[in-house]
């Protein structure tokens, strides 16, 4: 029975009750969800609607088909407004790509595009299981293959089964031209942004050689140095603290305002520039950066919440339940998944 009473106008669509859990929107019947979700119906008609203090979302609803009110499409943004400001809170991933061909052999990458191995296709593949259950609203990977590859495989995982679209930002005519029109798509997609600013640091002369033959040959202190030192640079490459200078600021520019707006962010990078992100994000000293290490294909989870990043530590297996008790958002989430899915 319908207890509270809603009769809007919305385009040609209209909300008449939101008796039990459904409610029709024209022919439609669309699943309510609890309190506090938007109501969104198509692109044109989007909006925010509420009865009392009960507010609606509705996703879609197309012309004869039922309309499913999904949280998982936008879970990070299941609020309103007032809400999602008041929760102030998002995950953020960070994913260290797989194996590459020069992880396998020992040498020096820095910013050369190497493939991932099939060990580290592997290593991707069992990130995306770890991850599979944490909603991604945005993907960002650095230009170079090993990385890109590394998010893409690991979405394959995703239970959410959104498509990664790679944004194409490098001019005017590109963004235009990679432009989606319609507005289906964009709910069941996930945009990818590839940014040099996130590549792995520049190694300099030490590219392409062995790291063993090279602390053999200039003694294991002074290449531990060139290598986890925060301020000392390889031969005409670059410092960690360099490499913090790009992929720090471009975290701070364009990946934290969208943690900033609910949007859940996965980063897939590299070892260095990831160590500059996280000496940012856990307030590490240059002293204390030095012995942090990080895994290739092991994701990482953070919660940004009222300002702070919460590290989280890395997600331990697609079945633990243990992942969705870090916030009570990701439990929430976790059970519409289910709901939704079986
Ligand atoms: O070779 C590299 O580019 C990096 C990452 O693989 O090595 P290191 O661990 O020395 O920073």
């Amino acid at each position: 029975m319908a207890n509270t009473m809603l009769h809007q106008t919305v385009g040609t669509l209209q909300l008449l009750s939101d008796s039990g859990t459904h409610c029709k929107v024209g022919n439609n019947s669309v699943r309510l969800l609890p309190k506090g979700f938007k109501v969104e119906v198509g692109f044109s008609e989007r909006g925010t609607y509420s009865s009392g203090q009960r507010k609606f979302r509705v996703i879609q609803a197309s012309a004869s088909q039922t309309s499913v009110a999904d949280p998982v499409l936008s879970p990070s943004n299941n609020g309103t407004h007032e809400s999602r400001k008041k929760s102030n809170e998002a995950a953020l991933i960070l994913i260290r790509h797989g194996e590459s061909l020069w992880n396998e052999k020992n040498l020096f990458t820095g910013c050369v595009d190497v493939p991932l191995t099939k060990k580290g296709v592997e290593e991707a593949i069992e990130a995306g299981k770890r991850i599979s259950n944490i909603p991604v609203d945005m993907i960002y990977t650095s230009a170079l293959i090993r990385a890109q590859m590394t998010a893409m495989l690991a979405m394959t995982q995703h239970r959410r089964k959104k498509v990664p679209i790679i944004m194409h930002d490098e001019s005017e005519q590109a963004r235009a031209w990679s432009q989606i029109y319609s507005e289906d798509t964009i709910k069941q997609s996930i945009p990818v942004i590839a940014a040099w600013q996130l590549n792995e640091r520049m190694y300099g002369e030490l590219q392409g050689l062995n790291k063993q033959e090279t602390a053999d040959r200039f003694g294991k202190e002074k290449v531990h140095e060139w290598r986890r030192s925060y301020d000392i640079p390889p031969p005409n490459g670059e410092s960690l603290e360099m490499c913090a200078q790009r992929a720090v600021a471009y975290f701070k520019d364009n990946i934290e305002p969208q943690l900033l707006s609910g949007k859940n962010v996965m980063i897939a990078a590299h070892g260095n520039s990831l160590r500059s992100i996280i000496m940012y994000l856990d307030k590490l000293t240059s002293q204390e950066v030095i012995s942090l290490e990080l895994s290739t294909g092991i994701p990482m989870l953070y919660i940004f919440k009222e300002g702070k990043f919460i590290r989280r530590g890395s997600p331990v297996a697609p079945t633990e339940a243990g992942v969705y008790a870090y916030t009570r958002r990701l439990a929430q989430y976790r059970q519409k998944l289910d709901e939704m899915l079986h």
